[in-house]
């Protein structure tokens, strides 16, 4: 049986949709609101299944992202995708059974066996297999929006899936279907609402009022790359919230990240430098498409899934077992990371009381193979301002770059920035104003509180209980949050409303002359 047809196969077996009929094994990750098992389906031979158990308590918003996630993957039909085998509500959760990924995520790989990164014969395998899923969704019309090591599954053969759709969307997906923030920008249609991980999340997304769309996966995948090749993604040595904060307002050198890798005496091919440059420009429209970057050298003389299994699977521990000595290691950031470096670095920016500058955007630095940000050069332009206790100084005057696929060069208005401008850099427009601000403390925000229902979860979980006022204060947030989110979909109906009255008006009057 051919690989894609083995890949298929799942679709025309029925798995039960009552939780009886599964047996859970062990625990093996634990997401935003999810607590993934692997487990056994009894009355079908006891296949081996992974099961996402989603808390629905959380907020309806998730419930409609939730349902879209088991639409979506259900309709999409890839070999690099995984597709579910079914999803039911048990109780006040949704469980989806999914294929079994014996390896786990290339994240939970990284973090438990590869701390340095992967070798880059094998991160071309990841990349190539990722891009063959990004290219088919894009030509579908769907945008994951969330690229990451953490959402890149591997088999035993080494076969790579791309997962996690709670967060894609549709292009096409019409305003009045999902209620996502889209607006027509150009004749072109662009997503507006902010969604991903604010690590991978491409400059546009977190600007998201000037409009994103599939140029964001492949700044995602860029960031995906420096994943996979030293560790970690660039600023995550800082807790979300912080690096989100740095990433749009803070002064941030990085030799800050150079100090948080590990093997600094890494060398990469030009080829792969190159590839994950092209991921990183900052205009959207530069940047090439997923079907255009498989034709790249960087690919030309990738080897076949064995290598995978050669160098990343073989002697690997098991996905519980890592799971289980993850937590056991990091406690509560079961994702792994260096806590009391994030405290230290957290306590440094709290006690900053230096000018903090805003960046304008970023540059690739294909020789060092970084992202180095870029400030705007002035000071005069600047103002300090006061932001929860941190001195911020922000700019006066806004460059506002051309964004969006029209192109144009978006090197105006920036700088040199003091050391870090070297060879081999790509400028990258400068756009700061109060909105990317807005737009970076809804992504803050937005991270704030799924750490915070993180960690109820967690304490659930762990038999402990959240308390009936801490319930009651939550779901008064929840509702909170709920009607903000109405008035927003509102808003933007009343403009696209607007908008179309305009162009009917407009339509009727050019008729009439
Ligand atoms: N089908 C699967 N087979 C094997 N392991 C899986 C499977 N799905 C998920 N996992 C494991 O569970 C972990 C958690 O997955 P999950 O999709 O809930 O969260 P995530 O994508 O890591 O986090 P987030 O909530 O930020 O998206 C993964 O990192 C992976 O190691």
């Amino acid at each position: 049986m051919s690989q894609e047809q083995e890949d298929q196969e799942p679709k025309r077996v029925k798995f039960p949709l009552d939780s009886n009929s599964y047996k859970i094994l062990n625990e093996i990750g634990v997401g935003v609101s999810a607590v993934v098992y692997k487990a056994v389906c009894i009355p079908m031979n006891s296949t081996v299944v992974a099961i996402k158990s989603i808390d629905l308590d959380q907020s309806r918003a998730d419930f409609d992202n939730l349902r879209w996630e088991t639409k979506t993957m259900s309709l999409l039909s890839h070999p690099n995708i995984l597709k579910a085998h079914c999803s039911f509500i048990v109780g006040s959760r949704l469980w989806v059974v999914m294929p079994f990924m014996s390896a786990g995520s290339l994240q939970s790989i990284i973090s438990s066996s590869f701390p340095d990164g992967l070798p880059e014969p094998c991160i071309a395998v990841v990349l190539k297999e990722t891009l063959n899923a990004l290219s088919y969704l894009h030509n579908q019309g769907h945008l994951h929006r969330d690229i990451k090591a953490g959402n890149i599954l591997i088999d035993s053969n080494g076969r790579v899936k791309l997962a996690d759709f709670g967060v894609s969307a549709s292009i096409y997906e019409s305003i009045t279907g999902r209620g996502w923030g889209q607006s027509s920008c150009s004749s072109r249609l662009m997503l507006t609402d902010v969604a991903g991980t604010p690590y991978w999340m491409a400059p546009e997304v977190i600007h998201s009022h000037t409009g994103y769309s599939f140029k964001a996966d492949i700044w995602s995948l860029g960031i995906t790359a420096l994943e996979l090749a030293h560790g970690r993604p660039p600023l995550s040595h800082l807790p979300l919230s912080k690096s989100l904060i740095v990433k749009i307002t803070k002064r941030f050198r990085f030799s800050d990240y150079e100090k948080h890798k590990k093997d600094k005496s890494k060398k990469f091919s030009k080829a792969f430098k190159d590839i994950v440059a092209s991921c990183l420009d900052q205009d959207p429209s530069k940047r090439p498409s997923a079907e255009k970057l498989l034709k790249h050298p960087f690919f030309k003389n990738c080897k076949g899934l064995d290598l995978l299994v050669k160098n990343v699977l073989n002697g690997l521990p098991s996905v519980e077992e890592r799971f289980k000595e993850n937590k056991a290691l990091y406690g509560l950031d079961i994702k792994g990371s260096d806590n009391a470096e994030e405290e230290d670095e957290e306590e440094k920016c709290d006690n900053e009381i230096v000018k903090i500058r805003r960046i304008s955007g970023w540059n690739f630095n294909e020789e060092g193979f970084e992202l180095h940000p870029v400030f705007p050069t002035d000071d005069s332009l600047v103002k300090q301002v006061r932001f929860g206790g941190e001195s911020i100084i922000q700019d006066k005057k806004v460059e506002l770059s051309e964004s969006g696929e029209s192109g144009g060069d978006s090197s105006g208005g920036i700088g040199d920035i003091e050391g870090s401008k070297g060879k081999g850099d790509r400028e990258i427009g400068g756009f700061v104003d109060k909105e990317t601000m807005v737009g970076g403390l809804m992504v803050l925000k937005k991270s704030l509180d799924e750490q915070r229902q993180k960690v109820a979860n967690l304490i659930v979980m762990l038999g402990g209980e959240v308390s009936r006022d801490e319930q009651l204060v939550q779901a008064v947030e929840r509702l909170s949050m709920e009607l903000e989110n109405e008035k927003h979909k509102n808003f933007e109906l009343e403009m696209e409303l607007e908008f179309l009255k305009h162009l009917i008006s407009g339509a009727y009057n050019g008729c009439g002359t």
